[in-house]
């Protein structure tokens, strides 16, 4: 049994099988104990095709299995299709409220560039954070907006912690998922409001915390370059066009944005390739056995 989860398939791609010669049973295994899933199987008929999703690897395991001891089958022939992508290592799920919304990929000018291929998925509130959208990414951004810390929401420090508590528990479902995915989560951006500041503050105190006791891996930083010597979100990366909007990015808010998860990825990418080369040179030099 086997999940069809190699880095380069890329994310929202179909896994397509052609069956020749002869049928044979198919069968699929929940991979996560908490999942309520079933186990289930299909039988792959002689000329046919059966399709399974990407993401589906991140929940199933899936097999053939042998023939019983002395039963004699007609020989089958299969063939998968896989959509690979080489650039893969940097694929991004940008995750988060209005403020990612101009974020766009693809190729072509203004947008994140085909070297960094992904999506955007609206999340305004960390109860709206989905980590099934997740899965087949190489990396996530978790943006955490605003929308939490409306100074008509917040009732007390008890409130935000109650959101950091929700964030955890997302990032436990997401690592249970996706355990080979580099995940940032990018500290909310302060505005141009010190009230709504004092909160957004908190919370991001209280994730850095959270994060290095629970989530050492997880990268938490990249807020400090948006602001301006008041500590306030620089007005210069704002929308211009609206005096009373102190809280959204304008196009060169979103550029800086951009820059900012493309320097992210590429640094992850480089120390991991720096630790397997490390690694593999290290095996190279050890004694076969030990000492
Ligand atoms: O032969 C089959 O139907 C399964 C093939 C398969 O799982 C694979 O190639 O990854
Ligand atoms: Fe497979």
């Amino acid at each position: 049994m086997h999940s069809d989860d190699e880095t380069c398939i890329v994310a929202d791609s179909k896994i397509i099988t052609l069956s020749l010669w002869a049928s044979r049973k198919i069968v699929f295994h929940p991979k996560h104990q908490r999942s309520n899933l079933q186990p289930s199987e299909l039988v792959a008929e002689d000329n046919s095709l059966y399709v399974m999703t990407r993401s589906s690897q991140n929940w199933f395991k899936h097999g053939v299995p042998q023939p019983n001891p002395g039963e004699d089958v007609d020989e089958r022939i299969s063939i998968t299709l896989r959509c690979i992508n080489n650039k893969k290592t940097r694929s991004i799920l940008l995750m988060g409220d209005s403020n990612t919304k101009e974020v766009k990929f693809g190729e072509g000018s203004g947008t994140v560039g085909a070297s960094y291929p992904g999506r955007r998925v609206k999340a305004n509130m960390i109860k709206d954070i989905d980590p099934e959208k997740c899965v087949g990414y190489q990396n996530v951004f978790l943006h955490c907006g605003t929308n939490d810390l409306r100074n008509e929401y917040v009732t007390g420090k008890d409130y935000i912690h109650k959101l950091v508590g929700t964030l955890q528990s997302k990032l436990c479902v997401i690592e249970q998922l996706c355990p080979n995915t580099n995940v940032f989560v990018v500290p909310v951006l302060p505005t141009r409001n010190h009230t709504m500041n004092e909160n957004v503050m908190y919370f991001n105190k209280l994730v850095d915390v959270m994060l290095n006791k629970r989530f050492p891996n997880i990268s938490f930083s990249g807020v400090y370059g948006f602001l301006d010597s008041k500590g306030l979100l620089d007005s210069r990366l704002m929308r211009s066009n609206s005096s009373d909007d102190f809280i959204h990015l304008g196009k060169r808010g979103i550029a800086k944005y951009v820059a900012m998860m493309k320097s992210c990825v590429y640094r992850k990418v480089k120390s991991i390739e720096h630790q397997k080369t490390k690694q593999e040179s290290a095996q190279v030099v050890d004694p076969p056995g030990g000492s």
